[in-house]
């Protein structure tokens, strides 16, 4: 642990899973509060991010979305990520060049489909719209002093001279979530969907509440899911002898000559294509630094005093190489040999349904409610595409450096299919994919 002095508030910085499972997952009951981001927040946010608010506004939202994500729908959650991918499969053997947008278009396809019983028909440019609201409001968490000072956003409107800044941004993901907003409550979205039936339906907040509840899991479950596929490429150009044995293993189960596509039924027999998931969320985290939660009572915690107000960040970078051998190396037979993570971590091994590395997603009431999916839809792209693609660089790149929120291409990546079988299977199958949109 590392204590900050931040202005006036006191960050403790939880390096490591013990301490993220002893303060964050089993003292959940006086950790999960947050406390109030008058940037982030307040200004971009207009207050109505769920993510940022106070525990008492994000119940209830909280509640339809966890509902959303583990109801009845979620046993189809497989067949929409094998059927999302053979759309990320075509569109990488069309367009190879924008590897980095496909990602995104996978990820938010299968979300939409979850949110509106429809498919995508978004063009590019809306998507970057949205994907550009998700990295800017991300970097506007904790970038401002007033986040550090927050008192003086009581000051009157008139002096706050940074207001303009952040609330321009604020109007700008509010245009951008009013676009969207606009088409999800049409005509066209079924009655029985979750936006329709229950947002536009049985919730009872205003209609500014919904919007972003209803933006905000599409967000929320596109852009991680996208940053880690993006980690798994640049694991294939730095590290191609792993992703060489996870296609061994593949070929073994679907052969070597394009027989068949990998399938959420091969997971249990692909123990190693599950360790290399869990190795990209270990290696590359895509949240270093998960938002502060405000402890709501005093704790004394292994002789360590925190006082009522202390505030807690998971300090993700340090969580996945803590413990870790050689935690920079991209190993992902650490996760069979059942010693590493394996810590604090009793669930841990090599079968991901049943545990993938939670500490991913962090831990306690604020968890992520998408991980189930996102476990299911990684092992489906990664195994497809370390089964039909090959990937090299293009160009210098630096391992370490995933610019994940640069617009266009983040690293010189090369890609070609692996064999013309290969391509003829992603052609027969890819004409059974309707969720893709243009
Ligand atoms: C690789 C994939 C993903 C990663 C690494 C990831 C990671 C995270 C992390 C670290 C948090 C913050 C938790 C906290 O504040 O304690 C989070 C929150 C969240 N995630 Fe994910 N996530 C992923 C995929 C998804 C998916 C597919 C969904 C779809 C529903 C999703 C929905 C959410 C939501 C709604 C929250 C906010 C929860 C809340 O504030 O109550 N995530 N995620």
């Amino acid at each position: 642990m590392t204590t900050l002095s931040m202005g006036t508030r006191t960050w403790v910085l939880l390096n490591s899973q013990r301490a993220l499972n002893e303060i964050i997952a089993k003292r959940a009951k006086i950790t999960h509060e947050r406390p109030y981001f008058p940037v982030a927040g307040g200004l971009v946010s207009k207050d109505y991010r769920l993510f940022l608010q106070k525990t008492e506004q994000w119940r209830e939202g909280r509640r339809l979305l966890h509902q959303l994500m583990t109801g009845e729908g979620s046993k189809f959650h497989s067949s929409l990520a094998e059927e999302s991918s053979l759309g990320l499969l075509e569109t990488y053997l069309d367009e190879p060049n924008a590897w980095y947008a496909h990602n995104y278009r996978f990820a938010i396809s299968i979300m939409y489909r979850i949110v509106t019983n429809t498919s995508l028909r978004k063009t590019r440019g809306e998507l970057e719209d949205l994907q550009r609201v998700t990295s800017t409001f991300l970097t506007s968490i904790n970038s401002s002093f007033v986040d550090f000072y927050p008192q003086i956003s009581f000051l009157p409107k008139c002096l706050q001279f940074w207001r303009t800044r952040w609330e321009s941004m604020g109007n700008f993901h509010y245009r951008v979530f009013r676009h969207w907003w606009s088409e999800l409550k049409g005509a066209q979205i079924p009655e029985s969907s979750f936006v329709r039936k229950t947002m536009l339906g049985e919730y009872k907040g205003s209609d500014d509440q919904a919007m972003y509840i209803t933006l905000f899991i599409l967000t929320a479950g596109s852009d991680n899911p996208r940053m880690t596929l993006n980690g798994f490429i640049m694991a294939c150009l730095a590290w191609p002898e792993p992703i060489r044995r996870m296609r061994l293993e593949l070929d073994s189960l679907c052969g070597a000559d394009a027989y068949r596509l990998p399938c959420m039924d091969d997971l249990a027999s692909a123990p190693y294509s599950s360790a290399v998931v869990k190795e990209v969320l270990r290696w590359r985290p895509t949240v270093p630094l998960i938002p502060q939660r405000v402890l709501v009572e005093d704790l004394e915690f292994e002789g360590y005093k925190f006082p009522r107000g202390t505030e807690f960040l998971v300090n993700t970078i340090a969580v996945c190489a803590n413990g870790f051998h050689k935690a920079d190396s991209f190993k992902p037979e650490r996760w069979l040999d059942d010693k590493e993570g394996k810590q604090d971590d009793s669930r841990s091994n090599s079968r991901i349904e049943q545990n993938l590395w939670q500490f991913a997603f962090n831990a306690g009431r604020r968890s992520c409610v998408g991980y189930k999916l996102a476990q299911k839809e990684l092992f489906i792209a990664f195994s497809r595409l370390a089964y039909c693609f090959d990937f090299s660089p293009a160009g210098e790149f630096n391992d370490k450096e995933l610019n994940a929120f640069v617009p266009g291409q983040p690293f010189p990546v090369r890609i070609t299919a692996r064999s013309p079988a290969h391509e003829r299977l992603i052609r027969t199958e890819a004409v059974k994919c309707d969720i893709w949109g243009s």
